[in-house]
Parts: C-alpha cells; structure tokens; sequence
C-alpha cells in the first residue's frame, strides 16, 4: 500500500491505474489475513535433512525419508529444517517461506507422520493461541529415540499431545475445524487425488465429516480453477448443515462450497416435514420412480384445473387458456391445493376423471378458467377432463378430431421415456398430421414441392387460430413437479397409477402425506425425479440485473457490507449451479434410492468422496440403496478408505454403544476409542413422571459439563421433550432420534431406547447413533418398555 501510494505520486493516468488495482490488490490479502488472524499459526515440524537435498517451490525439501546419515550412529541428530504450518502461506520480503499453507505438499508430514512412520519429522508441535497470546504448546515426539539438537541446544518436549488437548475440548453449538490435529488415516483421504471417487467407511465420531470438509477446503487450494464448477456437500439435516458450516470459512474456503441438506437441494423448496417409517420407505425406494412415472403421464389426462386442488399446467407459455392451472404452480400453490382438498378427505370421486365431453369449437372454451372446480362443487357438478374434441376450420373445411382420436394422438405422442414437457411439440405435430389427413389434401398434389407447400399453409392455417392454441393448452399443457404431486394426493388417482406397484395401505399412506401443507424430505427427492421425468421447456432467457461484484473477484471482501453481500452472492451462485465440479456425500447411509437418483444428477460429470456408515443407516433397505449409489456413482473407479479411530465418544461410552451395535449389525467392528473419561455412563428409570425425570437428568448434566447438552427422544416425542426442557437454557436442546445425526454434544440424554429402536425396521441402528453423540457423558433414562434390570440398564443394553 506504501509503494502504491509513492507510484500515486507520478500523477500520469497509467500510474494512478495501477496504484488503484495495487492498492486494491494489497486490501484483498489484508483482508484475507486479517481473516485468518485466529489462530493462524497453529503448527510446527522439525525436521532431518532430506534425502536428496531438493527443494520445492514452497522452499522446504521435498524428500519424505531422511538423508543417508541424518541420524548418527549414536542416535543423534541435527534439525535441518524447520517448518511452520498455518491457515494461509506467508512469505517474507526475499520470498522465502515464513509460514506454510496447511494444504500444500510441504505441510503433509505434519499430519502424515507417526512414531511408526516418522518420516523426516523429529518433533511436531501444535500451537494453540488466541490474537497475540500463545495459549498453548503441545508436543509429539516422532522419534522418541534420538537425542536431536537444534543450533546446538537438545530439542525440548512440552505437553502431553495435541489430539488429546484438543478432544477435551468443550463442543459449542458449531462444530470446530481440526486442522491443527488432523491424523495420518485421516489426512490420506482429505489429500486424496480426485481423479474418481472416494469412499470412506468409518464408525460414529471417526472424523467422517471433519475429513470430508477438510477434503472440500484441500481440493479447491489444489486446483481451484477446476473447482470453480463448485463444490457441493450434501448433509442430511438443516441441523448438521448448521453445525458444520462455520468449518470452512474458518478454512479460509467459503462461496465455491455449498453445503445443502438433502431437503434442500430443490431450489424454491425446503422440506419442513418428516415422514412416518413406512410412508417413507414408499416413497424413497426404486418403486417410487415408476409411479412418478406413470403420474407424470396420467396428469396429463386430467386436464389443467380439472382436480381438486390439482390444476396441472403451470400456466406459462400458455395464452391465458389456463388461469387456474398456476394454482398450483410456484411456492404457494401446492399449498393452497392442499387446504383445498382438505374437506374432500380421500378416496371421493375425483372431480378430474376424464369423460366429460367437451369442445373447443367455441372461442375461449377451452379455457381452463371455466373447469375450475373448488371441493364443494366437486359432488354437484360432472367432473371435467381435458378437453375430447378438437374442431378447427381450414381451407374452408371443417374438421374434427373425436375423444378416440385424440387419445390416439396422445399415446403415440407419449410413446417412450422423453420428458413430458418436450413431448409438446411432438403432439401438436401429430394433431396436425391427423387434421391434414383428414381434409383429404395429400391427394390434390402429386408434384411434392406443392404438396410440402400445401401442408405448410395447412399447418399455419391452423396453428395460428386461437381455438386451436387454447385447446392444446388445454390438452397438454406444460406440467410442473408440485402440481403432479399435487395430483398424487388423490387416492384415488394415485392408486390408479401405483397399482401393482404399491400396495393399497401404502398408496392411502402417501396420498395422505401428500395432502399436508408442506413437504418432506422424501417429497424432494420426488419433486427432483419429476423435474427430470416432465423436462423443462426451452424459454428465452431472462437478463439478470448486473452484479458490479462479478466483475471484481475479491471486491465483496473490502466492502462494509461484506458478509450480507457474501452469503446472498453465494446463495445466488448457488441457484444458477445445478451441476457441480465435485460432489461431497455426508452420511451417504441414509440416502434412499431416490436420493441418490437427485443427488447423482447433480454430479453426472463431478468426482466424489463419499463418506458414511453403514451401521448407523436409517434406512431399511441398504442393498437397494446400494444399488441406486452405485448407479449414481457410474464406473468411476473407487478408492476405498477405512477409518477406525473414535475421536468423540470415550471408551466408556463407546463400550456401551458396541452392544447395541452388535445387535443392529452383528459381526461389525466398533471403532476404538482414544481417550477414557472414567466416567460411566448412568442409567435412570422413570418413576412417576418422564417429563420430570428427563429434566432432572438434563439439569444435572448441565451442571456437569462446561459445553451443551442434547436429549434425544424418538422422533414422535420431539415437540413435548422440547416444553420438558423450557426454562433450561440455550445449552440444552431436545432432539428426534433422526435428527441427532451426525451432531455431538458434551453430553447426552438418551430417552427410552427400546422406543427409539422400536420406531423403524432400522431402529437399532438408529439408536446406537443416539448413543454415540456425547464426547464425554450419557444418561440414559428407561420407562416400562424398556425393561429395566435392578440397576436400571435397560434390556438392549444388558451384555
Ligand atoms: N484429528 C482430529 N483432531 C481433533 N478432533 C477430531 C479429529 N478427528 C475428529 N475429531 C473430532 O471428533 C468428533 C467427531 O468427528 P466427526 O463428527 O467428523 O465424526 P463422524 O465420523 O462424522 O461421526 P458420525 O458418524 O457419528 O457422524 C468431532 O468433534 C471432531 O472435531
């Protein structure tokens, strides 16, 4: 900023330019610095000489083993080398390394290294630090055997291990990054190559998703501009989004990342509500597709605004014929839909069964505004269909096209998989071959030039009249996934087009689920597959306003506004990104098949990690899921990767988990536990009143622990654990037994666990993840069911 202000001097206009871009310039990398200043420098490795005596760029020899010699014969050692890991790369004024980016290749042996394979390392130190102040050192020996000096003095040894420091650490709301304590088998994944896709396999608390965001923030400092297409981290719940979206920017990544919860991977939709079990093994698994399928291309038939609260035509492109039909298009629609159908309940006769004849002859009829029906009028007014007659003059002749014609047209039209949506243009030209065939015009011309001549003033004739644009809307209009959906809410309906697919406890199940305000998370994924099955018509491009911050990458970071200008800059990034350079799967175990279809198409040209475990899968049928994954993965070629050490929960709790474990996967392996607390877990059984007891035991641990405590309850009891733990305070909190995943608290209340496993087929998978959430206690709170022994340990924990 100094030598841009002397360049100012000059006063010439290219000089002034230039001050302006450096100090422009200079105000980034402040700002970045200044960013990064919380413990910025956190490690330090002392090292042998290298092997061959080469230097890379960063100015750190590159050679992995020591140099021939490096260790004397006495097991003495001189420090050739010492290297200082931070958040960012610094160099000083000759350009030479001050302070080494974590990512790069000079920095690996600080995470690589270990007693067994030290590699160069002799010492590796971590610093822990707050603004000025040191608050800590903490360091682990590689070579434990050499006596090794550095400019002369023996090389001193403080603490007793940074991981240990580092897992005794209190958990807030946000969960940390590791950077300053990554392990060996943790950093082979994050610095993995990826060429294809990566798959990690690790018990609860292993640093799956720690590992995973590190990977994200290390692939985009490798090669950002094959990044720049974005990364994407699917989670499976807003609340583990939450929890880990604070890692990256602290990783100084931030805008090419989007981690989205599998509920919100549609744009415009969120999903709000849960399914029951068996609701959603229907609509997640591979059956599904086949229903949306056939609902795809059954709406169509119903014509636009036929249904109660089922318009089906989005209402756009279309010349004003179908008004009602954006009822159901756009956010609120469906809603509205819902309310609407409300007082029909299911199974009453559906006010869009096709049959009801009607014309398009007379001008405007054919507008969908007329067929509207509310509920109420449904019993007293024939059902209306698309319309089943197509009258049009041309060449001064009259023609007609009959319900059974019609219907001709519209299965040859729909014949194959081709997106819905497209298939438009094909059946409007094959109402036209039908109409031409019948004016008996082929005969007139035997010279083929006339004839194609003839035939396209035909085809204008008709095409331009407006009875004839208000019947096709009317009659294939242009369908949108909410309004299909929508239209699936009727048992009726949807048990016509799921038959033999579903069965009819399950068609009632779904149509109901469907029939609420609001979506699940299962509805996503069934709102994506249709996006995909009806196709999306080509439309002229709306101009987006210009964004002066896309010009100057790096500006946003000077501006006052920054962090607002930020988030909405990456969230529109993010909706104009609909596939991604490199896709990051978290819990990838509980992704049903339909999921992976949604989640795949986002990576069709992507490289993967994909991190889970199959212990802790919520859904009950893994081997379908199985499949679906690794239909979305393709061939690429895998590298699998295992990871084995439990960095959360101590060995005491860890110890309890494994027995349910061995009852949900027998013959699994536990992961095993780095640290004991001495603490066991305690058992408590309900006397008079769970509420109470479930509260007393939260405000015991609370005293307990310095960080937060989580009560984990089966999924029907979330809304009344919450009222049992008013008054609390905000480091408490009640949670489903599905939402607890991936998240951890100091300590945990565990509720009832024969409900929670009692809730889904994969309920003891489900509760050996609720057991495995605290880092250092867990309560666990048994009512009747539980079948309590004289201590209190409930039956499925009992060896
Ligand atoms: N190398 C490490 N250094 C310090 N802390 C670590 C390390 N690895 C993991 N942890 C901590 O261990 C805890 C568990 O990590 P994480 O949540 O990533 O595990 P997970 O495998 O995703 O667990 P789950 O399967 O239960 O979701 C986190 O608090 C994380 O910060």
């Amino acid at each position: 900023m100094n030598d841009a202000a002397k360049r100012g001097q000059v006063g010439t206009p290219g000089a002034l330019a230039e001050r302006d871009a450096q100090v422009f310039r200079a105000g980034v990398h402040l700002n970045r610095l200044n960013n990064e200043f919380e413990d910025f420098l956190f490690g330090r490795i002392d090292l042998l000489l290298g092997k061959d005596g080469k230097k890379g760029p960063d100015g750190a020899y590159t050679a992995v083993e020591p140099a021939d010699g490096a260790v004397r014969d006495d097991d003495t050692a001189d420090i050739a080398e010492t290297l200082h890991i931070g958040r960012i790369g610094v160099l000083d004024s000759e350009y030479a390394p001050l302070v080494i980016d974590w990512r790069a290749p000079a920095a690996a042996p600080f995470y690589r290294s270990t007693p067994v394979d030290p590699g160069r390392v002799v010492r590796r130190r971590v610093i822990r630090s707050k603004g000025r102040k040191v608050l800590g050192v903490e360091d682990d020996l590689m070579r434990p055997e050499l006596k090794a000096t550095l400019d002369g003095h023996e090389l001193p040894v403080i603490g007793d291990g940074a991981l240990m420091a580092a897992l005794g650490q209190a958990r807030s709301h946000t969960m940390r990054d590791i950077v300053a304590s990554i392990q060996a088998e943790q950093d082979l994944v994050i610095r993995a190559p990826a060429a294809s896709v990566t798959y990690v396999e690790g018990g609860p608390g292993t640093g799956k998703t720690a590992v995973a965001l590190h990977r994200a923030a290390y692939l985009l400092y490798q090669d950002r501009r094959r990044y720049a297409g974005g990364i994407l981290i699917v989670s499976p719940t807003p609340l583990l989004v939450a929890y880990t979206e604070g890692v990256l920017p602290s990783l100084g990544e931030e805008g090419q990342v989007a981690i989205r919860a599998i509920g919100s991977l549609v744009d415009g939709t969120e999903a709000t509500l849960y399914d029951a079990p068996s609701t959603a093994r229907a609509k997640g698994s591979y059956r599904m597709l086949k229903v949306l399928r056939k609902a795809a291309r059954g709406v169509l038939e119903l014509g636009p605004g036929a249904g109660p609260g089922s318009p089906a035509a989005s209402g756009s492109g279309a010349t004003g014929a179908n008004g009602t039909g954006s009822g159901a298009n756009g956010r609120n629609g469906t809603g509205s839909g819902a309310n609407a159908r409300r007082g029909t309940g299911s199974g009453t006769a559906s006010a869009s069964d096709p049959g009801r004849s009607r014309s398009a002859s007379a001008p405007g009829a054919a507008g969908s505004g007329q067929l509207a029906l509310g509920d109420e009028d449904e019993a007293a007014v024939a059902p209306a269909g698309p319309p089943n007659r197509l009258r049009v003059v041309a060449f001064g002749r009259r023609l007609e096209l009959e319900a059974g014609a019609l219907e001709r047209v519209r299965r040859n039209a729909l014949g194959g998989t081709a997106p819905v949506n497209l298939l438009r243009p094909r059946a409007r030209k094959l109402l036209l071959d039908a109409l031409w065939e019948q004016s008996g015009a082929a005969t007139r011309h035997s010279d083929p030039e006339l004839a194609a001549e003839l035939r396209s003033s035909f085809d204008e004739d008709i095409t331009s009249e407006d009875s004839f644009i208000a019947f096709l809307d009317a009659w294939w209009p242009e369908l949108t996934p909410k309004a299909v959906l929508a239209a699936m809410s009727d048992e009726r309906r949807l048990g016509r087009w799921a038959r033999r697919i579903l069965n009819p406890g399950e068609v009632r199940r779904v149509a109901r689920s469907l029939r609420r305000d609001g979506h699940s998370v299962h509805d996503i994924a069934m709102l994506d597959e249709l996006q995909s099955i009806l196709g999306t018509p080509a439309r002229p491009k709306k101009k987006r306003e210009l964004d002066p911050l896309d010009q100057l990458t790096g500006l946003e970071e000077l501006m006052p506004v920054r962090e607002e200008s930020q988030r909405e800059r990456a969230e529109r990034l993010a909706q104009e990104r609909t596939e991604y350079a490199h896709v990051i799967v978290d819990e990838a175990q509980d992704l049903t098949p339909m999921q992976w279809r949604m989640v795949g198409r986002r990576g069709r040209h992507a490289t993967w990690t994909v991190v889970g475990d199959p212990a802790q899968s919520s859904w009950s049928d893994p081997d379908e899921a199985a499949e679906a994954r690794d239909e979305a993965l393709g061939t690429r070629p895998r590298r699998r990767f295992e990871l084995t050490v439990n960095y959360r929960n101590p060995a005491e709790i860890a110890e309890l988990a494994s027995k349910v474990l061995a009852l949900a996967m027998p013959g699994s392996k536990s992961p095993s536990a780095v640290r004991s607390t001495g603490v066991e877990p305690r058992f408590r059984v309900v006397r008079d009143s769970l509420a109470q007891t479930v509260r007393e035991e939260a405000a015991r641990l609370l005293d307990r622990v310095d960080g937060t405590v989580g009560v984990v309850v089966a999924m029907q009891r979330r809304e009344e654990a919450a009222r049992w733990l008013a008054g609390l305070g905000d480091r408490v909190v009640a949670l489903g037994s599905l939402e607890a995943k991936g998240l951890e608290y100091d300590a945990t209340v565990v509720v009832s666990p024969a409900e929670i496993a009692d809730e889904s087929p994969a309920g003891l998978r489900v509760l050996y993840v609720a057991l495995t959430r605290a880092t250092q206690q867990l309560t666990i709170v048994s009512a009747d069911r539980d079948e309590p022994d004289t201590n209190g340990v409930p039956d499925l924990l009992r060896d």
